[in-house]
């Protein structure tokens, strides 16, 4: 039997979409406002799915702790109350669209978690607009 158990976060943090090797008004066209040089920034709300069978002893999928700290760790630290473009490493070549920033999760989680669980990722950039990421 599988299952699948989920921890929410929550972070804030700054972005600018554009490409440096478009112009201004190309970046604009494409991006609208989102392109604007003033970074903007969002309250990003994340819920991480982890699937997998329960441990019979114990009754844990996860002990919910250990996802809380690995979260806290490579998400939380990292792009918390950040400029995304400019001060997260993994944006400097990357347009830091709600895509791109869930699948950089998934990747950072991925590499933290036991290849036993399946990542789901499912990140809020607004409350209407989100994006679901299974790897
Ligand atoms: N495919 C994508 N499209 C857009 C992204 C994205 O990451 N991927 N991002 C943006 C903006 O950064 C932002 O998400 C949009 O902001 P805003 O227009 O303020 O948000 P809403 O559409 O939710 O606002 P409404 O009140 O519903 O109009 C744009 N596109
Ligand atoms: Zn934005």
């Amino acid at each position: 039997m599988s299952l699948t158990i989920y921890r929410k976060a929550h972070f804030n943090a700054a972005h600018r979409l554009f490409r440096e090797d478009w112009s201004n008004e190309k970046n604009l066209e494409v991006f609208g406002k989102c392109s604007n040089p003033n970074y903007h920034g969002h309250n990003y709300e994340l819920e991480v799915g982890l699937t997998g069978s329960i441990d019979k002893e114990t009754g844990y999928l996860i002990d919910l702790k250990i996802l809380k700290d690995i979260i806290k760790s490579e998400v939380e630290d990292s792009f918390d109350h950040k400029n995304l473009n400019v001060e997260v490493p993994e944006f400097k070549n990357l347009n830091p669209t709600v895509e791109n920033i869930a699948i950089v999760i998934w990747n950072k989680l991925r590499a933290k978690l036991d290849t036993k669980y399946a990542i789901t990722i499912k990140l809020y950039e607004t409350p209407r607009n989100f994006v679901v990421y299974t790897g």
